[in-house]
């Protein structure tokens, strides 16, 4: 059957891969200095479209690549290889998902409003709405770092279903709320699957997916194991986690190293392997452009930036150019202060800036 709708999102072998530096100040240190970390392939080849209007639930056991797949459909992470194509704008939920925990919630709003193109006035229109949703009523104007994980998802699922996205990518954020927000958030998603967006969910509640979705990717160990409708797929879901749930603590420590051992010793050829398997196995062989066509198209590889040694040494002398020059001229700030609190210089205006726009606001109410 030929497909008529409109396609919106076309994924095609794409794979993420994530060195394993153990802490932060060692992923610092790989940026500038060799280091020998293992890497890992978080997710491994994964090709699918989704449609105009449909809503695609992505299921998988914790670590199988859910929310790596969503943050590079949203744009938010760029994939090691492979191709995505988006037709619209996307959003993404997710708890956490773009907010500051220095500024207010408020200030949130305005700040993800104004990023996401909106005019002042437009995010005005939106403010009281947005804050009604969130229910947060006057915690609102407390810093998001003293929110708890649901007040977060609360503030980020409001601000993200008010900017009327064609696109909505939802990453866990309908099960952290309490169980009236969740139904609210339920209900906002029928209304928009409604108006015919093209809706992702990652979700660990079965009954959620089952209710909601119109086909289910599975995630499994980075790779898409299986894509299709939702009573078929789930079906095959729920007998794998039986499956898993009756075998011994040592047979599950035995499963889980053999599939990280995969991620690891993964690479870019499997893929194309793994296609020409397939259209084998289906009783059709490759013509060789084909073949040409699959394996360019595999190892097509993303701008990730690889920094040279001369890079390096000129980020560490424009920054430290820079500081002069703010201490110099613009600041008129002690190098030594800089030198100590070097981010007072950006976290002194933001919110500030954002505090002017709300008292002008309120004035103007
Ligand atoms: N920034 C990163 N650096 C290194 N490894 C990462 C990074 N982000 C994710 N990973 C690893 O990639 C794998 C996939 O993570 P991801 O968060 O996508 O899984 P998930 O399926 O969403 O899991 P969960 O259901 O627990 O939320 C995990 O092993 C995770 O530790």
């Amino acid at each position: 059957m030929v497909e008529t709708r409109k396609t919106k999102v076309s994924v095609s072998y794409v794979t993420k891969q994530y060195e394993t530096a153990p802490t932060k100040i060692d992923k610092a240190k790989s940026v500038f200095f060799k280091t020998n970390f293992p890497m890992f392939w978080a997710v491994r080849g994964v090709s699918f479209e989704a449609y105009e209007g449909e809503t695609i639930a992505v299921v998988g056991t914790n670590g199988s690549g859910k929310s790596t797949l969503m943050k590079m459909v949203a744009g938010i992470v760029p994939p090691t290889s492979g191709t995505i194509d988006i037709n619209g704008e996307t959003s993404l939920i997710a708890i956490n998902a773009g907010l500051r925990g220095n500024i207010s919630g408020r200030q949130n709003i305005r700040l993800k409003g104004l990023m996401m193109g909106m005019t002042d006035a437009e995010i005005n229109e939106k403010m009281d709405d947005i804050i009604a949703f969130s229910e947060l009523g006057k915690f609102i104007d407390q810093p998001v770092k003293t929110y708890s994980s649901g007040m977060k998802s609360k503030l980020g699922f409001s601000i993200s279903v008010h900017t009327n996205p064609d696109i909505l990518i939802v990453d866990e954020a309908l099960s952290v709320g309490d169980a009236t927000f969740n139904r609210k958030s339920l209900n906002k998603i029928k209304d928009f699957q409604k108006q015919g967006k093209t809706i992702f969910f990652v979700s660990h509640s079965l009954g959620q997916v089952r209710e909601m979705a119109d086909r289910v990717l599975w995630m499994h160990y980075g790779e898409l194991r299986m894509f299709g409708e939702t009573k078929a797929v789930m079906d095959e879901y729920d007998k794998f986690v039986n499956e898993f749930k009756g075998m011994n603590a040592k047979e599950q420590a035995d499963y889980r190293r053999e599939k990280r051992a995969e991620q690891e010793e993964f690479s870019l050829d499997d893929i194309y392997t793994g296609e020409l398997r397939e259209a084998r196995k289906s009783g059709r062989e490759p013509s060789d452009e084909e073949a040409t066509a699959i394996y360019k198209s595999v190892h097509t590889k993303q701008n990730v930036a690889v920094w040279s040694k001369f890079d390096k040494f000129l980020i560490v002398f424009v920054i430290l150019a820079m500081l002069f020059v703010a201490d110099k001229i613009a600041l008129n700030l002690g190098m030594r202060n800089i030198m100590q609190n070097p981010t007072s210089m950006i976290t002194n205006w933001a919110p500030d800036k954002l505090h002017e726009l709300d008292e002008k606001h309120k004035g103007a109410k």
